[in-house]
């Protein structure tokens, strides 16, 4: 094992948060995201004279400062709670605390299936008036992970391929992906975005658990039967 991947591992942390306390902290943490995302949007779109963009900026400056007055020293990681709820708030494509994720609210079925409908916002432009195809990228890389991990085989992506059919328009859209067929430790999902006209994006994704993970688990299983 690399010193990097043991580095990656310490970020997957059981820090046994009940779940009264996780919701405490998304009711609080939520509706900060979500002003962020709406400072992003007005940063983009505010044509306010420059005494006020001065101003805004001041005022943006004092907020980080007083969030950062006590802060975590890197990412997030991915947290389970004492019931095994999962947080992965650092997410960039779906992270609750992650102002630059669009909020996916991605739902899954057991059977391997994951599902969102999603709204993106001038912030995620690519062509004018077009959704930038590496956030398309990003979206279904997130809704076909989340796909095999409902279908019990999680993984890190190996491959993701992906055929822009169309060009995808900014606003309100939809994405969903199925497993679908499972080859020893690679999982293959497959899905789109569509918009009001018919899929956009059509990708496939093969995921992979890796070495270090499946090392774990057969020594969880060793210990288990010996
Ligand atoms: C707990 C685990 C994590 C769970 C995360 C859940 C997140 C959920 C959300 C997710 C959404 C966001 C997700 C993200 O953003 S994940 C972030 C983006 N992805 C990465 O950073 C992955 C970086 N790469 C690696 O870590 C390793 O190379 C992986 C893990 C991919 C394989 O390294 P490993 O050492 O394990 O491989 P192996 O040599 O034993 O080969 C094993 C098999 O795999 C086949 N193969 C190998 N490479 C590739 C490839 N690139 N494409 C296709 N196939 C490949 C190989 O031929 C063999 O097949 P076979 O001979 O058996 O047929």
């Amino acid at each position: 094992m690399t010193e990097s991947t043991s580095d990656q591992q310490l970020l997957y942390v059981n820090d046994q948060l009940s779940d009264e306390e996780i919701q405490r902290e998304a009711d609080l943490y939520g509706p900060l995201t979500d002003s962020v995302r709406g400072l992003i949007a007005a940063t983009l779109q505010t044509e306010v004279g420059e005494s006020d963009v001065r101003r805004a900026r001041a005022l943006i400056g004092e907020a980080a400062s007083l969030l950062r007055a006590k802060a975590i020293p890197g990412p997030y990681g991915v947290r389970w709670g004492a019931s095994g709820r999962k947080r992965g708030w650092g997410n960039a494509a779906d992270g609750l605390r992650n102002a630059v994720a669009p909020p996916l609210n991605i739902r899954t079925d057991p059977d391997g299936r994951a599902r969102t409908d999603f709204h993106l916002g001038p912030q995620y432009e690519g062509p004018a008036g077009l959704v930038h195809g590496g956030v398309s990228a990003l979206i279904l890389d997130q809704v076909l992970g989340d796909a095999a991990v409902a279908g019990g085989t999680p993984g890190m992506t190996g491959t993701l391929t992906l055929r822009y059919r169309r060009p995808t328009p900014l606003g309100d859209l939809y994405a969903e992906a199925r497993v679908d067929r499972v080859e020893g430790v690679k999982t293959i999902v497959v899905g789109h975005i569509s918009g009001s006209d018919g899929i956009c994006v059509e990708a496939e994704g093969v995921f992979i658990l890796p070495r270090w993970a499946r090392e774990a688990i057969a020594e969880q299983n060793a210990s288990t039967a010996g």
